[in-house]
């Protein structure tokens, strides 16, 4: 039984999808298939300008979480432009959201590329922490993986960060890979010190998981989405998810016999 579970970003199924108006692939047959692989949840960001993830997709993959209640639906994006107002509309439908991930991208970034920032950020997170704590949500903050900022991320209320792994990702087969690799640690340490769950997320992929999981400790979740759904255009879902949980499952047995 692994303990970092798996969460499959979704929005590059959407991408595919937005360039015809026939509704495929589907997003909720993507899901199906990867929860029947045996992923642990979904994750989807849909960003305001709509590229992938879309307004009508949020609630249709939640209506498809229902009939997986052991699964995690976990919802991205800026609380200050539209993820409130989406994950607001779920909760007055009683659709299930089981985790926001806060991630402080401006409109029509390309992709998220930083976490918040503290102590400038704090006074202005926080009342919408306890907004989706008061709808039973649990917040998880996107962080950089620096360990002073991890404190202030319990402070202001967070249940977990999501430690954002790009920087680990691009030093992969560069002497660098190990001073990251002892940056994550840190920050990971940091935060479970400070009670918080970490989450890691951001170029995640095969190659790099196993590593990432046996060296940062007490990882959570990770969410994982542009390489996996590469992976699965090559391998389709089934094996594709196989093979990450196997990539998680690696790192916990090298723990066991290290
Ligand atoms: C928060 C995070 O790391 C992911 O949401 C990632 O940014 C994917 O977003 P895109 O698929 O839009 O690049
Ligand atoms: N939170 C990170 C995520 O959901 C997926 O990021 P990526 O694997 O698409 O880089």
């Amino acid at each position: 039984m692994n303990t970092t579970v798996l969460s499959v970003n979704l929005n590059k199924v959407a991408t595919v999808r937005n360039t015809r108006h026939l509704g495929i692939p589907s997003l909720t047959r993507a899901a199906t298939l990867c929860l029947q692989a045996g992923a642990n949840g979904i994750t989807v960001h849909p960003r305001p300008d709509e590229r992938h993830i879309r307004g009508s997709d949020v609630p249709e993959l939640a209506r498809l979480l229902q009939a997986w209640p052991d699964r995690e639906y976990n919802i991205e994006g800026n609380p200050f432009h539209n993820l409130m107002d989406v994950v607001g509309s779920l909760v007055a439908q009683k659709l299930p959201v089981h985790q926001v991930t806060f991630v402080p991208d401006g409109q029509g970034q390309f992709t998220s590329d930083h976490g918040w920032s503290f102590p400038q950020d704090a006074q202005r997170l926080k009342p919408l922490i306890e907004q989706a704590h008061a709808w039973g949500v649990r917040v998880s903050l996107f962080m950089d993986a620096e360990t002073a900022s991890m404190a202030a991320a319990k402070a202001v209320g967070a249940n977990r960060v999501e430690l954002y792994t790009e920087p680990y990702a691009a030093a992969w087969g560069t002497p660098e890979v190990a001073a990251q690799l002892a940056r994550f640690a840190s920050a990971a340490q940091a935060a479970l010190a400070a009670g918080l769950g970490v989450n890691a997320g951001h170029d995640l992929n095969r190659d790099n998981l196993t590593v990432f999981l046996n060296q940062v400790p007490g990882v959570s979740e990770v969410s994982i989405g542009h390489a996996l759904i590469a992976d699965a255009l090559e391998l389709g879902y089934e094996a594709t998810i196989k093979d990450y949980l196997r990539c998680i499952a690696q790192a916990e047995q090298l723990h066991m016999v290290g």
